[in-house]
């Protein structure tokens, strides 16, 4: 596990080949565009994805997948709607046992997979983990304190992958609940959203606060009928990512749904940016997915029908208001 190969160059893969190194792995990153990798190679410095952060020399990009395929550990952080097509494409170089590690949030539009599933179905023989929790990348990237949830069904391998990965400011927690680690992460991007769209909207934050806390209901609800552990969901990639993401205008989910709470448009606040705003992808799949398994999800659902069903947003939320009184735990 000296060298690690990271599949994607945005501002997380980014952020997680600068602790790599800084853990003293050789890190190779990947770029889907030829001119990120000329860029990291020549200036040391990701400009497009994550400007101002100095890369070390133990950093090299490539647009060679092969490359990647080579490393002991491979890292997958591209968008979630782009893994599978970025797996199938590592499939036939990929070595039998070799480790992936998850690091994309979200959930296949279409197939209503996670990204487990996907990477199950495109890379059969890798020994696969999902590294996910509160990380604003820009942080991690500064070096700044920050812990995760590194869920691998293998705990020795586990354990291995916490060594190669962690440093005092970057600091993983070994788990064993791969489907509770991932249904968090895909879905607080969805309950940021309703959480901007509360504060953009100058709706207080009791809202909010209620907010994340009966979005955490459905989050847990959803990963428990997906076999996931509702502990899982009470820990850093559950409620520690739901509390900083639902919580800072850092976050591009949390912000979108600010511009929307204000009145601005989807289609004129996603032209304004090209980082990738995750729920805005997965709130359909999530919506979709909870029909499936008969999992109420109110909040989810009032995201997707404002960002993809054409809702009137003060409609949505009068729709969640009125919504009949009920138990607090069931
Ligand atoms: N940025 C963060 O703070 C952060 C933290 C934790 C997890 N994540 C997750 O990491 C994943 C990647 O997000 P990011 O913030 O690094 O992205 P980003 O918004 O910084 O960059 C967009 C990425 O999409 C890639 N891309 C665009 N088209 C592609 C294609 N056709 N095939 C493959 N890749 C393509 C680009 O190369 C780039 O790497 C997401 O699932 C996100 O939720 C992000
Ligand atoms: O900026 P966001 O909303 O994509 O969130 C980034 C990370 O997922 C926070 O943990």
């Amino acid at each position: 596990m000296d060298s690690i190969g990271i599949v994607g160059a945005g501002a997380w893969g980014t952020a997680l080949a600068a602790t790599i190194r800084r853990a003293g792995r050789n890190v190779v990153l990947w770029a889907h565009e030829a001119e990120v990798v000329a860029g990291i190679n020549a200036t040391r410095t990701n400009a497009t994805y994550l400007p101002g952060i100095a890369l070390e020399c133990g950093i090299r990009a490539t647009i060679d997948l092969a490359e990647i395929a080579a490393q002991g550990v491979v890292l997958l952080v591209t968008p979630a709607q782009h893994l599978r097509a970025t797996a199938r494409a590592l499939a036939p170089l990929w070595r039998p046992g070799t480790p992936a590690v998850i690091c994309a949030k979200g959930i296949e539009q279409g197939t209503l997979a996670m990204m487990t599933e996907v990477v199950e179905a495109e890379l059969p023989t890798a020994a696969i983990a999902v590294l996910s929790g509160p990380t604003f990348a820009i942080e991690v990237a500064r070096g700044l304190p920050t812990a995760v949830t590194l869920a691998c069904a293998d705990q020795v391998l586990g354990k291995r992958l916490v060594e190669a990965v962690g440093t005092p400011t970057f600091r993983p927690y070994l788990a064993d609940d791969l489907v509770g680690a991932e249904i968090g992460g895909a879905v607080k991007n969805v309950l940021a959203i309703a959480c901007g769209i509360v504060e953009g909207r100058g709706m207080g934050d009791n809202a909010r606060a209620a907010l994340i806390t009966r979005g955490l209901a459905e989050l847990t609800r959803l990963a428990v009928a997906k076999g996931g552990r509702p502990e899982t969901l009470m820990g850093l990639s559950g409620l520690g990512d739901l509390i900083l993401t639902a919580s800072s205008t850092q976050s591009r989910n949390y912000s979108l749904g600010f511009a929307l709470g204000e009145g601005r448009s989807l289609a004129d606040i996603l032209a304004s940016r090209r980082a990738v705003t995750e729920g805005v992808w997965s709130a359909g799949a999530v919506v979709d997915l909870a029909g499936r398994l008969g999992i109420e999800m109110p909040i989810c659902a009032g995201v997707d029908s404002v960002i993809n069903r054409g809702q009137d947003l003060d409609q949505a939320i009068a729709a969640l208001l009125n919504r009949p009184f009920r138990a607090e735990t069931r």
